[in-house]
């Protein structure tokens, strides 16, 4: 594999997820490099200190690709973003207790690193997981601060550790609570998107969908035909379409009630939409009217799916009826011609579905 693939196959990921905590990880590497490094300039060489940075960069290597190995293998392993920032949290903490110790004059640079660290893995973790980590690191501070003061009290006096001590306790303390108020504002913001994005995928399904029937509403079939005119323009395949209509609804309705009647209704839609095939849409055109639009078919094969609908909406069977409702509708079925606005289309279907209903309901009429 060629260098630049090999980088490319470890740093990036198709997953947002991995690839956020990758750039995370980079952010880690370039804040310890420089820290490090200005660490380095100024131990001179061949000194004990100098011995002791060394080894502190050697560790801050080794946890550094450790943390790049678990972070690449985190899918696998099946780590949470929160698992990782608290191992990479309880590794920087040590790291920059172990600073401390080894920095001398300087080590107040590694309270400010510390701070950092606690920041960074706030965007992770939930707020009591930052006290918990904010509790790690002023205890394993705190207890760092006493040994060198008791140890070796010339470089580390213990009025200035307690100084210290205290300076870090109120920053870290006062970074935890606003990191921990930031991160509930997070996670509130979260759940508002989500809500939001269920209101809105519920508003979708309620501006196509009829709520009575369930199938495709006018509106929706509307946008199906511009969409079906555009695409039969592009391939040249006609579309039929066939106008249903209940017969003697009304009787329905008046002698059983209007609730009947929606029954009635529903279970006509469940029949007629479990006798199409994929592709093919039946929207309720309004009452008790339904538009079936039937893209690349032929006249012929238009009655074929009319005549299996007419077959299973017949043997529906109607729960709490008497055995005599039987559900019938009538049929005007017509192809699309070349050229033609749907409208023109629908007329015609329209127009047989009069002849349908004229000459005795319960058939289907093409045009
Ligand atoms: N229950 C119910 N009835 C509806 C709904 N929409 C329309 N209707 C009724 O459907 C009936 C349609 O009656 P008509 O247009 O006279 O048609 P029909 O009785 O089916 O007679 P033909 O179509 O000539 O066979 C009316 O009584 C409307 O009130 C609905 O959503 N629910």
């Amino acid at each position: 594999m060629p260098l630049k693939s090999a980088l490319r196959w470890l740093f990036l990921s198709a997953d947002p997820k991995l690839a956020r905590m990758l750039r995370y990880w980079g952010a880690t590497v370039l804040v310890y490099a420089v820290c490090l490094g200005l660490l380095l300039a100024q131990v001179d060489n061949g000194t004990a200190e100098r011995e002791r940075s060394l080894l502190l960069v050697k560790m801050a290597s080794l946890g550094l690709v450790g943390c790049f190995v678990l972070v690449r293998a985190s899918l696998a392993l099946g780590l949470g973003p929160s698992q990782l920032a608290m191992l990479q949290g309880v590794f920087g903490i040590s790291l920059n207790v172990a600073g401390y110790a080894v920095f001398g004059p300087v080590r107040g640079a590694s309270m400010l690193v510390l701070l950092v660290v606690i920041v960074f893995c706030t965007f992770a973790l939930r707020p009591r997981h930052t006290l918990l980590l904010c509790a790690i690191a002023l205890v394993s501070l705190g207890a760092t601060m006493a040994a060198m003061a008791l140890g070796d009290p010339l470089r580390y006096p213990p009025r200035v550790e307690v100084m210290h001590f205290a300076l870090a306790a109120v920053g870290m303390i006062s970074v935890t609570v606003l990191t921990g108020e930031m991160s509930k504002l997070r996670l509130r913001l979260k759940q508002q998107k989500e809500d939001l994005e269920q209101a809105l995928a519920r508003i979708r399904t309620l501006a196509t969908i009829d709520e009575l029937t369930l199938l495709a509403n006018r509106r929706h079939m509307n946008e199906l035909l511009v969409a079906e005119e555009r695409r039969e323009h592009a391939d040249g395949h006609a579309a039929c379409i066939a106008l249903l209509d209940l017969d003697h609804f009304k009787s329905v309705n008046d002698r059983h009630g209007h609730a009947a009647g929606d029954a009635v209704l529903r279970a006509f839609a469940d029949a007629a939409a479990s006798a199409l095939r994929e592709g093919d849409t039946l929207a309720r055109w309004g009452g008790e009217e339904f538009l079936l639009l039937l893209p690349e078919t032929s006249l012929e094969h238009a009655q074929v799916v009319l005549r299996r609908i007419a077959a299973r909406v017949g043997a529906a069977q109607l729960a709490g009826f008497d055995a005599s409702l039987r559900i019938t509708f009538s049929a005007g079925v017509t192809q699309r011609r070349t050229d033609e606005a749907f409208a023109g289309t629908i007329s015609r279907a329209d127009k047989a579905l009069y002849s349908a209903k004229a000459t005795g309901r319960d058939r289907i009429y093409p045009a």
